[in-house]
């Protein structure tokens, strides 16, 4: 599928009149594509705010090359539009805030409207398109209430349909459920996934929250001082992580980690072997213990499992220690494959050996 964003080594550097220059990006290639949600993580400072406001050109790049639904915005240290075409541009790009930035002396559907604006449809089209969209957001009964007396979650959603009014294609959210509690952040993001099956919105998701990722993404980048050190689909970032920041993002296998370093692995048995084993757990539906000591007799002690919910998918983890003779033991991952599992021995793998 194309790619409707397209950052090609992007770089900002803030140069201070006193002291070092920031470089607040460095060299990130991100490509997104229609239909992702793509989740941007990594901790404060690490250069994610930065990096998604040169996507509609709120931050200039100093370096690098922006591309939007087919349209250079920025290259060889030029904008490559005018600004009246990048206005036009920007309405294509919505953006939420983790302060809702709303106008607390006007009605939710006034904060709304505010945004159309520009827009050349008539009163009456502009008055039924803001209840549309606060319908599409679950508040149409709170049209006429002002925004101090809704919740932070419902404040969010108002700024969700504000963000829609111009029909973007991509919505930037930075830190849009960082102020919100538990509930209120799962429904937020619960939203953002419905919208983009909904209307094939595609979302940008900044964060420092791996939970939000999680939740709703297709895809991760790992952000740390200005460089994406890890990314890729959602699913392979997170089950095989090579970076130790990622590692600890990926909260399920550091607590796999912490548990194996409590086994004394170094010393295992010649007829010893240890597995991951991944799954999908719509896939697979037999037992793989029971399928592996039915069908090659070896005996098998979990000493780690988990069940995680990726997007839609829940995804297994398990480490298996297997006992078995050498002929056995070859046979337990062609067996494991072809239950759809993934499986790894775990002495290929530095990063469990660190
Ligand atoms: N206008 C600016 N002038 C100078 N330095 C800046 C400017 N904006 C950001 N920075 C610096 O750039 C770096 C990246 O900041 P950025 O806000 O992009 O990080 P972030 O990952 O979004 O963190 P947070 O979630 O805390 O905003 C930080 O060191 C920050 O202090």
């Amino acid at each position: 599928m194309a790619n409707i964003i397209d950052l090609d080594n992007l770089s900002v550097t803030f140069h201070q009149k006193k002291g070092a220059d920031v470089k607040a990006v460095q060299h990130v290639n991100l490509q997104v594509e229609k239909g992702d949600i793509y989740g941007v993580v990594g901790y404060s400072g690490a250069g994610k705010s930065t990096l998604v406001r040169t996507i509609n050109l709120l931050q200039k790049p100093t370096e690098g090359t922006v591309t939007v639904a087919g349209t250079v915005l920025f290259k060889d240290g030029q904008q490559q539009i005018d600004n009246k075409e990048l206005q036009a541009k920007r309405r294509n790009i919505g953006m939420i805030f983790q302060h809702f930035n709303l106008l607390n002396e006007t009605t939710v559907a006034e904060n709304v409207l505010f945004a159309l604006k520009h827009s050349s449809i008539s009163d009456d089209e502009a008055e039924a398109k803001v209840l549309k969209l606060l319908d599409l957001v679950g508040l149409k009964d709170k049209a006429n209430a002002y925004p101090v007396q809704l919740s932070g979650g419902e404040q969010q959603r108002v700024a969700i349909a504000r963000a829609l009014a111009n029909d973007p294609e991509i919505l930037i959210s930075d830190e849009a459920t960082s102020a919100l509690d538990p509930r209120n952040t799962n429904q937020i993001l619960d939203l953002l996934k419905d919208l983009n099956k909904k209307l094939g919105l595609t979302v940008v998701l900044i964060t420092h929250e791996m939970d939000a990722v999680k939740r709703v993404a297709n895809k991760i980048a790992v952000m740390q001082h200005g460089v994406v050190i890890e990314q890729g689909n959602l699913r392979d970032v997170y089950l095989r992580p090579k970076e130790e920041l990622t590692r600890q993002f990926v909260g399920g296998s550091l607590a796999a980690i912490e548990t194996l370093r409590s086994f004394d692995l170094g010393h295992l048995a010649p007829n010893e072997q240890l597995f991951q084993v991944v799954f999908s757990a719509n896939n697979v539906t037999k037992s793989i213990i029971l399928e592996l000591y039915k069908q090659l007799g070896v005996d098998v002690s979990m000493l780690y499992g988990n069940i995680e919910v990726l997007g839609d998918e829940p995804v297994g983890t398990m480490f298996i220690l297997v006992k078995g003779d050498e002929k056995q033991l070859a046979s337990v991952v062609d067996l494991l494959k072809d239950q759809n599992v993934e499986v790894t021995k775990i002495d290929d793998r530095g990063i469990w050996n660190d």
